[in-house]
C-alpha cells in the first residue's frame, strides 16, 4: 500500500532522516518505535506532505505521491493524526470533525460523523461544545476521529499515547486495532514502544533518522536488545 525508498528530509541544512526505507501493507498496523528526536514525527510529516522530502520516493497505492502537496495525499486516502493532536481549540467538536470532511460534500459526512460518534461516544456528547474544554484523551479521540472523516485506506498516527494515562492507552489502542476491521491500514509512531508493538503486524525501530531494526512486533518484543533500550525489561 504505502513504499517508502531512501527518504531524506533536512530541517535547514541540517540533514535528519538518513535514507528511509520502509513498506506498509494493505491492512496492516505497522509501528515505528524510536526514542525521542529519532526522527518519527519528521517521517509522518514527509509521508503526509507537511515537511518536504529533500531525496527518496513515496509510492501510495502505485501512485508516486513525492511530488504532491498534501491536500492531493488527503484525496488519494492518506490521512494524518498529527503530534500532539493539533485539533482546533476554539471550535466545537463537530466543527473539528466536519474540517477533517473538508474534500467532500455528499451525504456521507453525516455517515461518517454517525460513525466517528459510535467508535468515540463521549464527543457525541460534547458535539457542540469547544474542542478546548475536552481532556487529553478525549482530543486524541477526537484527532483520530477528524483524520477518519477523510476517508483514509491509510491512516499515519503520531504518537497517540502521549500524554495519557494508562487506562486511556489502553483504550486509544483497542480503537487502533479495530481499524483493521473497517479496512483501515495503520503506520504508527510511538515511543510507548510496548504499547505501538503490542498491537502491530510488523515494527520498525528508529535511530538518529535511520532505520536499524524491523521484523514481525512479535519477534521485536521477543529481541533482548529491544527489550533493554525500549521495553526497559
Ligand atoms: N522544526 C524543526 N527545526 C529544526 N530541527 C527540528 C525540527 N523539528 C525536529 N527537528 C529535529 O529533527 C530531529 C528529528 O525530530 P522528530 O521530531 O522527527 O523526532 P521524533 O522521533 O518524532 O521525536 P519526538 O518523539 O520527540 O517527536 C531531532 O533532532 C529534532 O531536534
Amino acid at each position: 500500500m504505502l513504499s517508502v525508498e531512501g527518504l531524506r528530509s533536512k530541517y535547514g541544512r541540517i540533514e535528519v532522516l538518513h535514507g528511509i526505507d520502509l513498506d506498509v501493507k494493505s491492512g496492516e498496523i505497522v509501528s515505528v518505535i524510536g526514542a525521542n528526536g529519532a526522527g518519527k514525527t519528521t517521517l509522518l510529516r514527509c509521508l503526509s506532505g507537511v515537511q518536504p522530502a529533500s531525496g527518496g520516493q513515496l509510492v501510495f497505492r502505485g501512485d508516486d505521491i513525492s511530488r504532491l502537496p498534501a491536500h492531493r495525499r488527503v484525496g488519494l486516502g492518506l490521512a494524518q493524526s498529527p503530534e500532539g493532536r493539533q485539533i482546533f481549540t476554539n471550535l466545537s467538536v463537530e466543527e473539528n470533525l466536519r474540517l477533517g470532511a473538508y474534500l467532500f460534500a455528499d451525504d456521507r459526512v453525516e455517515k461518517d460523523m454517525a460513525d466517528a460518534f459510535a467508535m468515540f461516544p463521549v464527543l457525541r456528547e460534547k458535539r457542540n461544545l469547544s474542542a478546548g474544554g475536552l481532556s487529553g484523551g478525549q482530543q486524541q479521540m477526537l484527532a483520530i476521529a477528524r483524520a477518519l472523516m477523510a476517508r483514509p485506506t491509510c491512516l499515519l498516527l503520531d504518537e497517540p499515547s502521549m500524554g495519557l494515562a494508562p487506562i486511556l492507552v489502553d483504550q486509544i489502542l483497542e480503537v487502533v486495532k479495530s481499524l483493521r476491521s473497517l479496512d483501515v491500514t495503520v503506520l504508527l509512531v510511538e515511543q510507548n514502544a510496548f504499547a505501538a508493538l503490542s498491537i502491530a503486524d510488523r515494527g520498525y525501530v528508529m535511530e538518529t533518522g535511520r532505520i536499524t531494526m524491523s521484523g514481525p512486533a512479535a519477534e521485536l518484543i521477543a529481541d533482548p536488545r529491544i527489550r533493554e533500550a525500549y521495553l526497559g525489561i
